[in-house]
């Protein structure tokens, strides 16, 4: 499925957030958002998945008038993994991940096996099927982090919006979670701060500052040292990796490159 934000703008207490924001997301294309903090991300996003309402312009899945979906209806074509959608209920993680089962059946409908198939590929996916009866609220940030993960891949959608997704995770469990998202061949929103990672698995990149989208197109495209001055104020040496082939970021701490610039001086 595909995603159209159409000139969008949200206000939040009555500043606008993010303003007259378009882009487009086609059908199993992953999209990632990265903008410095406090741009714009979560917004565009929750925007989109509808947690904020917007103030101007139309969002549509496919042919879907997005904002005249209805929740049960949204919830079936589109997963979210955000920063504040863990429960802090005493859930076993079984019941976290069965949670996200819900759009597929109606009022106090029980979980059939089919329904029980799904979550355990699911926890297997991310590693825990063996902790699926502890309790979720004494898991490390990480671990509920991908139990997160797994209920968004037993809900099944075609689209999955990750906001973060990879906060918490060790480097092992941010590549496995970037790796299993992509692998599901679903569309994919993600905000990601960690740029190589977006380099690495985005097929495109919209930037975000100031609530306002800067640049857009391929990892290459996008992720100059130009552009990552000016976004980020950081110095940094980009290169295409000879063995990844994807863009390669190292960030230049200002006391080296000053140190530098006094030498060749
Ligand atoms: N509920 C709210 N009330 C007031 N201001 C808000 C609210 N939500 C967001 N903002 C403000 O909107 C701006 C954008 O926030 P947003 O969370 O979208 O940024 P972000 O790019 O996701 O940031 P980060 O990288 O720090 O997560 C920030 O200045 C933030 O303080």
């Amino acid at each position: 499925m595909k995603i159209a934000v159409q000139n969008v703008t949200t206000t939040i207490q009555k500043r606008p957030i993010i303003q007259d924001m378009s882009l487009d997301v086609g059908s199993g294309e992953c999209i990632g958002i990265i903008g410095p903090n406090g741009s714009g991300k979560s917004t565009l996003l929750k925007s989109i998945y509808r947690a904020l309402p917007y103030d101007a312009g139309e969002i549509y899945v496919d042919r879907i008038d997005w904002a005249a979906c209805s929740a049960k209806e949204a919830a079936k074509y589109m997963a979210v993994v955000s920063q504040e959608g863990a429960a802090q209920f005493d859930f076993s993680v079984e019941e976290m991940v069965l949670m996200g089962r819900s759009p597929h059946k109606k009022w106090f409908e029980a979980d059939s096996d089919d329904d029980r198939r799904v979550v355990k590929r699911a926890l297997e996916q991310v590693g825990l099927w063996e902790d699926r009866e502890r309790s979720f609220i004494t898991l490390s940030g990480g671990e509920k982090q991908r139990v997160m993960i797994a209920r968004a891949i037993a809900q099944q959608a075609q689209i999955l919006v990750l906001d973060e997704p990879t906060n918490h995770l060790d480097i092992h469990h941010q590549l496995q979670v970037m790796e299993i998202a992509r692998e599901l061949g679903v569309t994919i929103i993600a905000a990601l701060h960690d740029l190589n990672i977006a380099a690495a698995y985005c097929d495109r990149i919209y930037v975000v500052d100031n609530g306002e989208i800067v640049a857009s197109g391929t990892p290459a495209e996008v992720l100059t040292e130009q552009l990552l001055r000016r976004v980020f104020q950081v110095e940094t040496d980009v290169i295409i990796h000879p063995k990844t082939n994807s863009v390669h970021i190292t960030y230049l701490p200002a006391r080296s490159v000053a140190a530098v610039a006094e030498v060749s001086r």
